[in-house]
């Protein structure tokens, strides 16, 4: 961790809607997720996607206390994405501002009664797709998140492209396919970001998704720093 480069992560998010992080997890640790998603124990609920119309494959979200590994990056990767939040916020004029430390952004969660923990795992197989979508979960929302591709592009699956799209007020969406290697972590906002047009700032709609899954297995963390209703 201690070896990112925040300020190019920040340019990318300012100049593409997205950042990869390199080798974020070792793959030792990618292999650990991807096991954890059989133990029970771990996880508050799974989600069927084709139930609720959100795609094909499954995901399930952490319990708390969520695992030590998983406590410790979520609240590393915060405080310097918390300070890009707070230079978008300024930049779209509006007046929220993320505290420096996870847990006090959580606290402000817990108090609005968003209590749940959003932290999850992803599984997707042949066929398996995650529509685009917006991973907002109450009135109180972390404005960027992060998921990390646990599996081999190429080896363990074919096709399942982590996708974005930017939706821009009265013009055509811009879509954005993001190549990731196992370990690698994508950054991005969870439903809007400010871009520097001719006549000044203004915001763009996000969403994001996976394309369709041409064959094998795929896993994916997902971190998302507000709790849920
Ligand atoms: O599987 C992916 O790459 C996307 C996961 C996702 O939607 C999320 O982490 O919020
Ligand atoms: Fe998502």
């Amino acid at each position: 961790m201690a070896g990112i480069d925040w300020q190019q992560v920040e340019e990318d998010l300012n100049s593409y809607g997205c950042a990869v992080i390199p080798r974020l997890l070792s793959e030792r640790a990618c292999r650990e997720y991807v096991a954890a998603y059989d133990r029970p124990d771990l996880f508050r609920s799974r989600v069927i996607m084709a139930r609720h119309g959100f795609g094909e494959g499954e995901y399930q979200y952490f319990a708390y206390p969520l695992p030590a590994h998983l406590q410790r990056l979520r609240a590393t990767l915060y405080p310097p994405l918390a300070q890009i939040a707070n230079r978008w916020y300024a930049a779209m004029e509006i007046a929220t501002r993320f505290p420096a430390a996870h847990e006090d952004f959580i606290a402000r969660c817990h108090a609005a009664g968003q209590t749940r923990p959003t932290p999850l795992l992803l599984r997707y197989q042949e066929g398996d797709y995650n529509c685009l979508h917006q991973d907002l979960y109450g009135e109180h929302v972390f404005p960027l998140q992060a998921a990390i591709l646990l599996s081999q592009p190429d080896q363990d699956f074919t096709g399942g492209e982590f996708v974005l799209t930017e939706q821009r007020p009265r013009m055509q969406s811009r879509a954005e396919v993001v190549p990731l290697q196992q370990g690698d972590a994508v950054i991005f906002p969870v439903f809007h970001r400010p871009v520097t047009g001719t006549r000044g700032i203004y915001r763009v709609n996000m969403r994001h998704g996976v394309s369709r899954l041409r064959s094998g297995h795929r896993h994916t963390l997902g971190v998302i720093f507000h709790d849920a209703e």
